[in-house]
């Protein structure tokens, strides 16, 4: 099968593990007879380096020619005092919003050898398995008006909605919902906001379309709280822009590292963005220390929504887990006893573990 794949590598670990996903799919490609072309494009603070703009035109055209594209990570001290409409992420929301990429799907998913990664009890954690699903391209990231208002004084963010953009996105996870395991928690904070008492009676109204999906509405702090208390609850969370970014990073404490969640950005159809859920990580940038695998993962989703394959993102999962039940473990997942591997290190592991794999023991591996 041919694909085009754009890679946009970014800023900070962006770059440093964008590498890992191509030789992934290079390995993959090789084993399974596809050909798959990469060709790379500026995003973020590279491109305001290079063109001065976090989203190049020709970055745009290449992601809308493209089968499929990939993302690391946009963001860094060197750009922060920038305006608010020019900095690094500003190309990342462009992006999203240009491809109409509104559905972004989080799944949050446990490899068991990495349960004691995690500050979190292992009797909390084991078993958990969630698909976050975030609106991506309303509401407050959106919105307008938006920025410094009376002389300076005052500033405004406009939470804005329209309801066909709560329909589409609900529906999408009342769908996932129905191929998982037909239990679907919205979070919205309807006690305080209208948009949130809006967004419950689409929900309300949807429900009645799929009637095999038990459903049930949390406040978005009482979430955040149970989230971390009691995981097991939940099956598909749905929720709006920024509630979902937030409710993410969080959830990436059950797998013991933000390094490991990957996520992709689709739409009702057309192609789809994948990138990890973390950031540029300043802090760890630039040593190769970086955990390659929420990118690696990714990558499988890509393979497995963008260009419909069950095979070949399954093997990449299973390396995954055989990687880390051969105890190895990139810095951030402080595991005892585990050999602590480079970036570039672990991404040869995982490819040297490509169809050498025995059976899965992966705790939960159902995307949606
Ligand atoms: N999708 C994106 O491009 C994206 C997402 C989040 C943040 N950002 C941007 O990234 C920059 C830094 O933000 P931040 O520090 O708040 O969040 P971050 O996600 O970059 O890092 C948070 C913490 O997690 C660690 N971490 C993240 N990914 C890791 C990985 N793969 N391996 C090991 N450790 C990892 C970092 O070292 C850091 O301690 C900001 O400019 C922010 O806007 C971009
Ligand atoms: C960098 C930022 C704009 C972005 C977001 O908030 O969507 C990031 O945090 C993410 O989770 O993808
Ligand atoms: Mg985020």
């Amino acid at each position: 099968m041919k694909r085009h794949i754009v890679m946009l590598p970014g800023d900070g670990i962006g770059k440093e593990i964008m590498g890992s996903a191509k030789i992934v799919l290079q390995t993959i490609a090789t084993e399974f007879g596809h050909q798959f072309t990469f060709a790379e494009h500026a995003i973020g603070g590279s491109a305001i380096d290079q063109f001065q703009t976090p989203l190049p035109d020709t970055t745009v055209k290449a992601c809308e020619e493209a089968d499929a594209i990939l993302l690391g990570a946009v963001g860094g001290e060197k750009w922060d005092s920038l305006p608010g409409d020019q900095r690094p992420e500003k190309g990342l929301l462009g992006i999203r919003k240009a491809l109409g990429l509104f559905a972004n799907l989080r799944p949050i998913k446990g490899f068991l050898p990495l349960l004691h990664a995690s500050p979190l009890k292992e009797e909390v954690i084991k078993g958990s398995d969630i698909l976050i699903i975030r609106e991506l391209t309303g509401g407050l990231y959106f919105g307008e008006p938006k920025g410094r208002i009376e002389k300076g004084n005052a500033v405004v963010d406009t939470l804005y909605y329209h309801r066909t953009e709560m329909e589409r996105i609900i529906d999408k996870a009342f769908q996932s919902a129905q191929h998982r395991n037909k239990k679907l928690t919205s979070v919205d904070k309807a006690n305080v906001l209208e948009s949130s008492r809006f967004w419950r009676e689409i929900v309300e109204a949807k429900r009645k379309e799929y009637p095999d999906v038990a459903v049930e509405h949390l406040l978005v702090d009482a979430a955040a709280m149970k989230l971390i208390t009691q995981p097991n609850q939940f099956d598909v969370i749905v929720t709006e822009n920024l509630f979902g970014d937030i409710l993410s990073d969080e959830a990436s404490v059950l797998t013991g590292s933000l390094g490991m969640l990957p996520s992709a950005s689709i739409r009702t159809d057309g192609i789809g963005l994948y990138e990890p859920v973390h950031g540029s990580a300043p802090d760890i940038a630039g040593k190769g220390i970086a955990n390659p695998l929420g990118m690696i993962l990714s990558a499988a989703l890509m393979l497995r929504h963008s260009f419909d394959m069950h095979e070949e993102p399954d093997e990449i999962e299973r390396a995954v887990q055989t990687s880390l039940d051969q105890g190895y473990y990139t810095a951030d997942l402080a595991i005892e006893d585990g050999i602590v591997v480079s970036t570039k290190e672990m991404t040869d592991i995982v490819i040297g573990n490509l169809s050498t794999n025995s059976v899965s023991n992966c705790i939960c591996n159902s995307y949606a």
